[in-house]
C-alpha cells in the first residue's frame, strides 16, 4: 500500500502505534480527546485487521473490523459521534489560536467563509469572533449539525460535500482531505472551487486547507516525521486516506482545475495551503 512506503518492517508498525500511547502521556490535557478516540477499541480493533484488509475489497481495514465506514459508525453510535466531535473539537480549539493570531492575512478581503466538513463548529466560531465582518457557515452531514444554533455571524447548514458546497469567499477544509482517497478529494475540491464567490465570469476567493504536508523542508527541524507517519497509517486503517507531499497535494490541485497554491508551514506537524482558481 501506498501508506506503507519508507515503513520496513511490522516492527516500525508497531512502534508507530505506540506512538499514540507516548503522545497520550505527554500531551496537553487539552489535547486528551483526540488522543481518547485514537486509543479507542473501536478505532484499535482494525489494526488487527489489516492482513485481512489487504486480501478483500472493503474501503478499509475499519470495514473489516466493524462492516461498515467510520462514517455509518459514527451516524450509529451516539457514544463514538460524541467522542468523535470532542476529538476535533479539542483540536479545532489549538489549531484556531494559531490561525487568528498568526495568519490575519489570509482572511484579508474575506467576507464570507464556509468551513466544509466544521463539525460541531468550533473553528468557524473562533474565526466569526475575531473577524465580526465574515459571515461564517458550518457545513457539514445533517446529524453534525442540525440541532446546533448559530449566532450573529454564524449559521450551521446541512448537506453532502460531494453534492454541493454553499458559496463564499472562502472555503475551509480543515482535517478533510487526508481522510479520502484521490478520486474523492478531487470531487470535494471540484465543488470548492464551484462554490467560489463569482464576480462576473471570475472566480474571486480561495480554499484554505489545514492538513499535513509530508516531507515539508521548510517545517521546524523539530517536527516529528514519526507523528505524521502514524497519521498516515492511521487515516489508511481508519479511512483508506492519507497524509500527503507536496507533489501529491500539487497533483490533486491541478487535476481539480486550481491554477497555483500556496503552502504556510504554521502548524508544526501541519500546515496551512491556500489555493487559488
Ligand atoms: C476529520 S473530521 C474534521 C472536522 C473539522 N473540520 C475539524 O477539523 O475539527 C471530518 C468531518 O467531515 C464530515 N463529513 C464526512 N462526510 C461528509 C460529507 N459527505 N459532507 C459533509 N461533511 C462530511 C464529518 O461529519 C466530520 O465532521
Amino acid at each position: 500500500q501506498q501508506n506503507l512506503n519508507g515503513i520496513n518492517s511490522n516492527q516500525e508498525v508497531y512502534s508507530l502505534s505506540q506512538s499514540a500511547h507516548l503522545l497520550l502521556e505527554d500531551s496537553p490535557l487539552s489535547m486528551r480527546p483526540l488522543l481518547l478516540i485514537l486509543l479507542d477499541p473501536v478505532f484499535t480493533k482494525p489494526w488487527d485487521c489489516l492482513s485481512t484488509w489487504f486480501r478483500n475489497d472493503e474501503v478499509a481495514a475499519f470495514s473489516v473490523a466493524h462492516g461498515k465506514t467510520i462514517w455509518e459508525y459514527t451516524g450509529q453510535d451516539p457514544r463514538l459521534n460524541n467522542l468523535f466531535n470532542e476529538a476535533m473539537a479539542s483540536d479545532s480549539i489549538l489549531v484556531s489560536k494559531v490561525i487568528v493570531s498568526k495568519c490575519k492575512g489570509i482572511f484579508e478581503g474575506v467576507n464570507s467563509l464556509v468551513d466544509v466538513g466544521g463539525g460541531t463548529g468550533t473553528m468557524a466560531k473562533a474565526i466569526s469572533e475575531a473577524f465580526p465582518h465574515i459571515d461564517c457557515t458550518v457545513f457539514d452531514l445533517p446529524r453534525v449539525v442540525s440541532d446546533l444554533q448559530g449566532s450573529k455571524n454564524l449559521k450551521y447548514v446541512a448537506g453532502d460535500m460531494f453534492e454541493a458546497v454553499p458559496s463564499a469567499d472562502a472555503l475551509l477544509l480543515k482535517w478533510i482531505l487526508h481522510d479520502w482517497g484521490d478520486e474523492d478529494c478531487i470531487k470535494i475540491l471540484e465543488q470548492c472551487k464551484q462554490a467560489i464567490t463569482r464576480n462576473g465570469k471570475q472566480r474571486v476567493g480561495k480554499v484554505i486547507i489545514i492538513d499535513m504536508v509530508r516531507e515539508n523542508k521548510n517545517r521546524d527541524e523539530a517536527v516529528s516525521t514519526e507523528t505524521q507517519l502514524f497519521f498516515d497509517l492511521e487515516m489508511m486503517v481508519t479511512l483508506n486516506g492519507m497524509e500527503r507531499n507536496e507533489k501529491e497535494w500539487a497533483k490533486l490541485f491541478f487535476d481539480a482545475g486550481f491554477l497555483n497554491y500556496k503552502i504556510h508551514p504554521v502548524l508544526g506537524t501541519r500546515a496551512l495551503i491556500e489555493l487559488h482558481p
